[in-house]
C-alpha cells in the first residue's frame, strides 16, 4: 500500500500491509496521521474555542495542560540522553531553555502561569499538580517513558504532533479572545511565543526522520510514534470532557469554585 490510498482511511494503524518506500510517502502519511487524529478535532478543544466553556471549565483545562507543559523540559532532557551526537543534542537544547528560560529571560512555563494566573488560579496550587486529573498524569509520564524506552529516532518522531500545532494555536488565541471576557492577550502570550518556536522545532524533527528512516520499518515506527502521541494528547481531553463536562469529577481532582 502507498501513501495516496490512505487518504480516506479512517482507522489508521501502521502494520505490515503498509509499506512506505521513499521519504516523500513517510511525509505523506505523517500528515495524513494528523489531518486525522490530531487533537484539533476532539470535542473539547471546539467547546473551548467557541466560548462554550464556563471559566471553571476553562481553568480546569489550564490546570492540567500545565503539568503536560511543566513535563515537557523533563521529556526533552530524557530525549538529549539518548543521543551520543552532539550535533543533535545541541539542536535539541533549545527547547529546553525554550520552555525554563534562562537566567533573566522567561521561559515558556512562566507564561503558562501567567495564563493560570490570569485565569484565577492560585500558582502554587498548579506547581503541586495536585489537582490535575489521573488520566493526566498518566498519559505524560506515558509520553516521558516512551521516549526513554523506543529508539532515539521513535524519540524524535513522537515530538511531530508539533506540526500540526500553530493552526491551532491560532485557532486558540482568535476563539478564547473573542468568546470569553476572562481572558487578554497577556495571559495567551504563551501560545503566540509557541507560534514562533513550533514551526523550528517541527522543521527540524520532520527533516531528522525522513533523513534517518532508510527502511520501511523504520518509516512504520516513525508513523507509530506519531500516533502514539496524538493518543498522549487525546486521552487528556477525553479525561477533561468527561470529569468537567459530563461532571464526573475523580475524588481528589480540582473541583472550579461555583461561579
Ligand atoms: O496547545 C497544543 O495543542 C500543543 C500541542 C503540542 C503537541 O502537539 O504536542 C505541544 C504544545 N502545544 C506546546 O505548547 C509545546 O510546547 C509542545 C512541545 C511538544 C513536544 O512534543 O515536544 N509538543 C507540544
Amino acid at each position: 500500500m502507498n501513501a495516496a490510498s490512505l487518504t480516506g482511511m479512517t482507522a489508521l494503524s501502521i502494520g505490515k500491509d503498509i509499506r512506505l518506500n521513499s521519504a516523500e510517502e513517510l511525509e505523506a502519511t505523517l500528515r495524513h496521521i494528523g489531518a486525522t487524529r490530531y487533537h484539533s478535532l476532539h470535542p473539547f478543544h471546539k467547546l473551548l474555542h467557541g466560548g462554550k466553556l464556563n471559566k471553571g471549565q476553562v481553568q480546569a483545562w489550564a490546570l492540567n495542560r500545565y503539568y503536560y507543559q511543566s513535563t515537557i523540559p523533563i521529556k526533552d532532557a530524557v530525549v538529549i540522553s539518548r543521543f551520543r551526537d552532539r550535533a543533535t543534542r545541541l539542536e535539541w537544547r533549545h527547547r529546553i531553555e525554550d520552555h525554563d528560560g534562562d537566567v533573566g529571560s522567561e521561559g515558556g512555563i512562566e507564561r503558562w502561569l501567567k495564563l493560570t494566573e490570569g485565569l484565577g488560579l492560585d500558582t502554587a496550587y498548579v506547581e503541586s499538580t495536585e489537582g490535575i486529573l489521573p488520566a493526566t498524569r498518566f498519559a505524560v509520564e506515558a509520553y516521558v517513558h516512551y521516549c526513554r524506552e523506543k529508539s532515539p529516532l521513535e524519540a524524535i518522531a513522537s515530538s511531530l504532533t508539533e506540526l500540526f500545532a500553530p493552526n491551532l494555536h491560532e485557532e486558540r488565541i482568535a476563539g478564547m479572545l473573542e468568546h470569553y471576557d476572562f481572558v487578554n492577550p497577556d495571559i495567551m502570550s504563551y501560545f503566540k511565543r509557541r507560534l514562533a518556536q513550533a514551526p523550528r522545532d517541527a522543521g527540524f524533527a520532520l527533516d531528522y526522520v525522513k533523513a534517518h528512516a532508510t527502511t520501511p520499518e523504520q518509516r512504520a515506527q516513525v508513523c507509530n510514534a506519531l500516533i502514539f502521541k496524538t493518543n498522549v494528547l487525546w486521552v487528556q481531553l477525553d479525561a477533561l470532557q468527561h470529569a468537567y463536562v459530563e461532571g464526573h469529577i475523580p475524588p481528589g481532582a480540582f473541583v472550579p469554585k461555583a461561579s
